[in-house]
């Protein structure tokens, strides 16, 4: 038998889990999450328990018990900024994670229910190229004030992997290529990949495109006439920004189907929200051309979004003069997580330490 590999990957909107025999995926599941599912959790780590027991469903229904697993691996959430890689899961970790210093997020949720799961099975846990893999150049963190950097917080996990498999496609190297990849999920982010470093890319949190649960970048004097207008607290606009604006705060939902199904019944907002939408991801990727000086290989569209032909379509008119437009939808996640415990438990990397 090859090494047994738990992959748990927390999102807003749902946990995705799988085991995986090497490389070779025995069993996913993904468990949606509703707003209201959620709502009884003020802090994202209040879902711990939560979480950890539909995943241990999960086995159940696999008929795969915990001791017969030889790793867990979560997705890592908003760590210090790091290189990529493969970690092993620390008490340290666990502690950023849990005091939430860089923010509120489900991908925090990913090494603290590894720890919690690899623990009670006596084997170790990982992560992989967390949210807060840091490649940037001195040039994309200037904001315009000295009291603000720009960060990198984005799907990294998702952005290199689905960068390697079209570079496989391409019959190139990663490291050769320069691409702009933009992740359209529940959150959004656009990044200009130069021969295999992520040198630019918009903070999935609160720059770039609005998407179904976030506003993205906002114009700065209206939003800090909001913030002291009295009308929300500090939490709760950090959970508007978080959690409750972009598409969700004009249409009452985060399912791009639902506002597709509207729109194509006559809803003109719901169209104009598509099409602001789309307008909005496509301005992004040519502002990350031109960080890779307009010498783009290919232009990448992927996440849950990209399933959807009518918006790639949208976006695909208004970007394809840039480069060819490869299109990967869904995400590849799970995968990237296993093959990166994978590529530790066979001795082919070390794992590093937080
Ligand atoms: N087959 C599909 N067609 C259109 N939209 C989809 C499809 N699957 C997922 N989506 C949309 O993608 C968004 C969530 O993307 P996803 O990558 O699954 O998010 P998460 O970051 O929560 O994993 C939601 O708006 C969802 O409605
Ligand atoms: C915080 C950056 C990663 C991110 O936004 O992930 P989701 O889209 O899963 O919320």
């Amino acid at each position: 038998m090859g090494f047994r590999i738990l992959a748990i990957n927390p999102g807003a909107t749902s946990t995705k889990i799988a085991i995986f025999e090497d490389e070779r995926p025995l069993f996913k599941k993904t468990v949606p999450h509703s707003m209201e599912d959620l709502r009884g959790y003020p802090r994202v780590m209040d879902q711990i328990p939560y979480r950890r027991d539909l995943i241990l469903a999960a086995l159940e229904e696999a008929g795969i018990a915990l001791g017969d697993l030889s790793a867990v691996v979560g997705r890592g959430g908003l760590l210090r900024s790091i290189p990529g890689g493969t970690y092993r899961v620390n008490e340290t970790m666990v502690g950023d994670m849990k005091a939430a210093a860089r923010g509120e997020h489900a991908s925090n949720l990913g090494a603290v229910l590894a720890l919690d799961l690899g623990d009670r099975a006596g084997i170790p846990s990982f992560i992989v190229d967390p949210v807060s893999v840091d490649e940037m150049e001195p040039v994309a963190r200037i904001s315009g004030s000295p009291e603000v950097e720009r960060i990198s917080m984005f799907h990294a996990l998702n952005h290199k992997a689905v960068a390697h498999r079209v570079a496989t496609e391409l019959g190139r190297p990663y490291e050769d290529l320069n691409l702009v990849v933009a992740h359209l999920g529940s959150g959004v982010s656009v990044a200009a990949h130069r021969r295999g470093r992520v040198v630019d890319v918009n903070d999935a949190k609160q720059e770039g495109p609005f998407s179904p649960e976030r506003a993205g970048g906002l114009p700065a004097y209206e939003l800090v006439a909001l913030c002291y207008s009295g009308r929300y607290s500090f939490d709760e606009m950090k959970k508007n920004l978080l959690s409750r604006w972009g598409m969700a705060a004009y249409l009452g939902t985060k399912d791009l189907q639902e506002v597709e199904a509207r729109a194509r019944g006559g809803d003109e907002k719901a169209a104009l929200l598509l099409d602001a939408f789309a307008y909005q991801v496509a301005k992004e990727i040519g502002a990350q051309a031109t960080v890779l000086e307009g010498k783009v290989d290919r232009v990448v569209l992927t996440g849950g979004m990209a399933h959807s032909k009518e918006l790639m379509a949208k976006v695909i008119a208004r970007v394809s003069f840039i480069a060819p437009v490869a299109v990967v939808p869904g995400e590849e996640e799970l995968e990237a997580l296993a093959l990166g415990a994978l590529r530790v438990l066979r001795g082919e990397e070390a794992a590093k330490d937080y």
